[in-house]
């Protein structure tokens, strides 16, 4: 019997035409500890990916932010744009995607992904340092980020919270990651400059109240 397409009855043909193939099957779960995992889905949106790219490169109305820092005020190096609940979002492979990642993750998350935070890291030299996303819920329920990623290659790296080792998962042209369990307030995660990289977006879908 087909679990998955009796339930969520009729999803995944209609995602799978915006070249989004289903998920079932296709994620890898690694537990971190302390409660908290990441599920890695290479290749998820590959189809789609050189479209979708072109998309946000063109069309989200990227800012530049710029934040105090010890005395000075310094450019974020990315640019950044967050597409809030309901907003249309610039390509119809994304929201396809949202949906599938929802009714996929519907029973552990109990709620779907609403936001699309997007990022678009020009070259090796735009980065996010160590952080977990704690602006909201995720400081201390466990919740998921799941993010999708296109362009060049870059590491998504991965700390307990407050340093030690770092472990991580390099993330390619249509690859999904969800950092999930307690990954927010128990463990840190940064996008760390490299010598030389082309650009890459980054699509990061929460729930309500996470940031
Ligand atoms: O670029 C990414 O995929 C991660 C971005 C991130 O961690 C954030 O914006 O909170
Ligand atoms: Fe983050």
């Amino acid at each position: 019997m087909d679990f998955q397409g009796s339930l969520f009855g009729g999803l995944a043909p209609t995602a799978y035409a915006d070249g989004v193939p289903p998920l079932r099957g296709r994620v890898e779960r690694r537990h971190l500890g302390d409660g908290a995992w990441i599920d890695v889905a290479r290749d998820w949106l590959a189809t789609a990916a050189d479209e979708v790219a072109a998309a946000m490169v063109a069309d989200v109305p990227w800012r530049a932010e710029r934040r105090p820092m010890y005395d000075r005020v310094v450019a974020v190096p990315r640019l950044l744009h967050t597409y809030g609940a309901g907003e249309d979002l610039p390509h119809p492979a994304l929201v396809a995607a949202r949906e599938q990642l929802s009714a996929h993750y519907r029973d552990e998350l109990g709620e779907p992904f609403v936001t699309a935070g997007c990022c678009f890291y020009r070259d090796g030299d735009d980065s996010v340092a160590w952080h977990g996303d704690t602006i909201g819920r995720g400081s201390t329920h466990d919740t998921m980020v799941a993010i999708v990623s296109f362009g060049d290659p870059r590491r998504l790296a991965l700390r307990r919270r407050g340093g030690g080792p770092s472990t991580g998962v390099v993330m390619a042209h249509g690859d999904l990651v969800v950092m999930g369990g307690s990954c927010q307030r128990t463990w840190e995660h940064a996008v760390p400059k490299v010598a030389h990289a082309g650009p890459r977006l980054s699509v990061q879908f929460r729930p309500a109240g996470v940031f």
